[in-house]
């Protein structure tokens, strides 16, 4: 079932609530909060703090994207915080089968995300007990980056194992992603979005969700 997922990396932090409530008013499933902390990837955004304070504002789905090495770390701080969804990088951990126990283990959904040079082979033991998988579309790090088509293949061969093996998890693809590069990311299986500045860049935030729900439309996800 098709999500969107607009991610908060995009926003005017300046004026968050009016951010949020627009978004509420546009009826977006989920919001993606991006967490990088200067290690695992170039650039630093935002954590906790910024979680659990907007936490009270706003009732969408917290899809939790964490740049970050050795993310085991912070569960329980996450799950306290508000998360629903956490999502580690199989690329920042050495043990991501007890990283996912763990996210279980405090009531939030686990996913794993690749990065562009990751093979799914990395997560293939994995991908039974997940309930989301994310297929990197850029580099982690920046937003408003260029779309990378070569990830599709990726996104074909999860939706493969999904069908061979009676797996159950969602696929969400994250950068890049405007009304062109929509279209290919659905034609190859992806249901969940993540979409910063072609959602929280556009001059009518309503008018943009509703052109993607409309394409999910016409490709039936
Ligand atoms: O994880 C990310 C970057 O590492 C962001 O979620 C992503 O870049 C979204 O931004 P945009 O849609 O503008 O590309
Ligand atoms: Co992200």
């Amino acid at each position: 079932m098709y999500k969107l997922a607009p991610s908060l990396l995009a926003a005017d932090f300046g004026i968050i609530k009016e951010q949020l409530a627009k978004l509420d008013e546009a009826k977006v499933p989920y919001l993606h909060l991006d967490i990088m902390d200067g290690v695992f990837v170039p650039n630093l955004s935002f954590g906790l703090a910024v979680v659990e304070s907007i936490r009270k504002y706003t009732k969408m789905v917290f899809d939790v994207h964490l740049m970050i090495i050795e993310p085991e770390r912070y569960v329980e701080q996450f799950a306290k915080a508000g998360t629903d969804i956490f999502c580690f990088h199989i690329e920042a951990t050495k043990d991501a089968k007890a990283t996912v126990d763990k996210i279980k283990k405090y009531g939030m959904k686990a996913a794993i995300a690749v990065k562009p040079a990751t093979p799914i082979s990395e997560i293939k033991d994995l991908l039974g007990e997940l309930d989301m998988v994310l297929v990197m579309t850029v580099e982690p790090g920046f937003g408003g980056q260029k779309f990378m088509e070569d990830q599709m293949e990726k996104v074909k061969e999860l939706v493969k194992l999904r069908e061979e093996n009676n797996y159950k998890y969602d696929i969400e693809v994250d950068g890049g992603v405007n009304p062109e590069t929509i279209k290919t990311c659905f034609a190859s299986g992806a249901n969940v979005i993540v979409a910063g500045s072609a959602v929280l860049g556009a001059k009518d935030i309503s008018a943009r969700v509703e052109e993607f729900a409309q394409i999910a439309k016409e490709y039936n996800i």
